[in-house]
């Protein structure tokens, strides 16, 4: 990776979650462009893939599918033969739905031979939306037999201009969810309001957690998340993985107002 550079300005505030960043279990990298980040995220997956048996991976909808099926296809290095793919949250919609985002990695991930069906643990999108929970929650059952909380190698997760990851929304009683590793949602703000999502005591029991935000409609959010202490935090800031790490890949635009500790990075 070349011209690593640490930016900071030293005069203000230290928080925790910066002292996190210091002591190097949280990390910010920072991307000139969306296809430099993209590069990074696809050398991340090659790296905690890498002599993994049976790689366990959480994929998030919205705008990473187009990123992952960009850059994907392209990455040397890449096996994933022995990967089994979940997602972290599910609209239930029919896969032939735009808005389904197993139909968007199988319209273009699953097209371009990356991952092939098989590999994905879905939702039956037919059930109720209580059932399609149950359902998912008995299929990650069967993928990590013998644990608790399953243990993701890594998640990969997207944040919302307000705050949401995965189908976890600001100020929602599901981020209070201890027991259950999948949740039901069917009042979601974000349209469709019906969908199904990795509870947070699963997301926080990764191996790796990466974030990936881009554009400037998610720089105000940000700032709030890596950098204040707020009393009631947003969905993405309470992730936290307990024994994990934790990464944020961003573009400059979603950077633009944080003033903690960040990676520069340009691999042009
Ligand atoms: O609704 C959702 O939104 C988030 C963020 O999407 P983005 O397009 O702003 O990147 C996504 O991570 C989540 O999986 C999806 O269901």
């Amino acid at each position: 990776m070349a011209n690593l550079s640490l930016s900071h300005s030293p005069d203000v505030n230290i928080t925790e979650k910066q002292k996190s960043v210091m002591s190097g279990s949280l990390q910010i990298r920072v991307f000139p462009s969306t296809s430099e980040l993209a590069l990074s995220l696809a050398q991340v997956l090659v790296h905690e893939s890498q002599g993994s048996n049976g790689f366990k991976l959480g994929l998030s909808g919205g705008s990473l599918v187009q990123l992952l099926s960009r850059e994907l296809p392209k990455t040397p290095g890449l096996c994933t033969q022995d990967w089994k793919v979940a997602l972290c949250d599910e609209r239930l919609l029919p896969f032939t739905d735009p808005e389904s985002t197993y139909g968007e990695y199988q319209r273009h991930l699953i097209q371009h031979g990356v991952l092939s069906e098989s590999q994905f643990v879905k939702i039956d999108p037919s059930l109720s939306v209580e059932e399609a929970a149950a359902d998912y929650t008995r299929k990650l059952r069967e993928l990590f037999p013998g644990s608790d909380v399953p243990s993701f190698d890594l998640l990969i997760l997207g944040l919302g201009p307000d705050g949401h990851t995965a189908s976890l929304f600001p100020g929602h009683p599901l981020l209070e969810e201890k027991d259950q590793i999948v949740a039901p949602i069917k009042d979601s703000p974000k349209p469709p309001p019906e969908r199904v999502t990795l509870t947070l005591p699963v997301i926080n029991a990764a191996k790796t957690v990466v974030f990936v935000a881009t554009g400037e409609s998610k720089a105000g959010v940000l700032k709030r998340i890596l950098q204040d202490a707020e009393s009631d935090p947003l969905p993405a800031a309470r992730v936290a993985p307990t024994h994990g790490k934790l990464l944020w890949l961003l573009d400059e635009p979603a950077a633009r107002e944080l003033t903690c500790p960040v990676e520069k990075h340009s691999v042009l």
